[in-house]
């Protein structure tokens, strides 16, 4: 038996297909309710895979509000992503004009805002944990549909899809973190190209920091740092490093000047990938 792998479930998310893509059969897999969950929950030598960030709907917060609580350990390991098309599902039965609630993850209910404000402008929206989650409610909300994935329709019983590839944006991806509690837990290769990319988070006066960071950083997020005074962030910064085998070097080496400032900065993620 393979190593376990924790996913937001139930079986049919999007978050599970992108896991299924990357370990096939070799792994066991282990479903979670929420993201946070998957970090709570993930022991020394097990996987987790979490949705990261969507090309149309941006960044996923509870995802980075979970790297950015520094009590429980966490290495991202590797980055995947997915094409999302999504479907409206409904009970049999269920007809178009029905609908009187769009239920979904809020991530897919962003992606498909301008649709259901289009179709759909007298619905109430509803978020659940997870687009498979919205798709199991309809069981219990005949007057309801859910945007999920095509699978979902062939998971839950007595459901129909009315409607296909309803985001607003047809070219609609959405990648996935790879994580592991530490950065020496033994995982199975995850396809990979030249790039190597480290993840950094950092609590501290941002220009100073990204001065004394002198690396190539190819994308920022941030979210309030909850720890130091109001209006504190904490940035999540990726940078892409040119040399595979000096990175950890570079890497070193950035860190200290970084902290040299009295900024707080840790390396939280190291891969390479496409
Ligand atoms: O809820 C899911 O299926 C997830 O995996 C999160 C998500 C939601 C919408 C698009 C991509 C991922």
């Amino acid at each position: 038996m393979g190593s376990t792998v924790l996913y937001l479930g139930p079986t049919g998310t999007y978050t599970h297909q992108a896991a299924h893509n990357l370990f096939g059969d070799d792994v066991v897999y282990t479903q979670k309710s929420t993201i946070r969950d998957v970090f709570e929950s993930l022991s020394p030598g097990q996987i987790g895979v979490v949705p990261k960030e969507n090309s149309t709907f941006g960044a996923v917060v509870e995802m980075y509000d979970c790297l950015r609580d520094t009590s429980r350990p966490y290495f991202v390991r590797g980055v995947t992503a997915l094409s999302i098309q999504h479907c409206l599902l409904v009970r049999k039965g269920t007809r178009l004009e029905d609908i009187d609630c769009i239920m979904s993850h809020e991530q897919a209910l962003g992606q498909c805002s301008g649709y259901i404000r289009q179709h759909f402008p007298n619905a109430t929206t509803k978020k659940t944990r997870s687009t498979a989650a919205a798709a199991q409610e309809l069981l219990h909300s005949p007057r309801a549909a859910a945007i999920c994935s095509k699978l979902c329709a062939t998971l839950v019983e007595d459901t129909v899809i009315l409607e296909e590839g309803v985001q607003d944006i047809k070219d609609n991806y959405t990648r996935f973190f790879i994580i592991t509690t530490s950065e020496c837990t033994a995982i199975p290769p995850i396809p990979s190209a030249e790039q190597t990319i480290a993840l950094l988070r950092l609590t501290g006066p941002i220009s100073k920091c990204l001065a004394a960071l002198e690396l190539d950083i190819t994308s920022i997020d941030r979210r309030p740092s909850l720890t130091g005074s109001p209006f504190q962030d904490t940035y999540f910064l990726e940078v892409f490093l040119p040399d595979a085998k000096m990175a950890r070097h570079q890497i070193d080496n950035a860190l200290e000047r970084v902290r040299n400032t009295g900024a707080e900065i840790d390396l939280v993620g190291l891969w390479t990938s496409v």
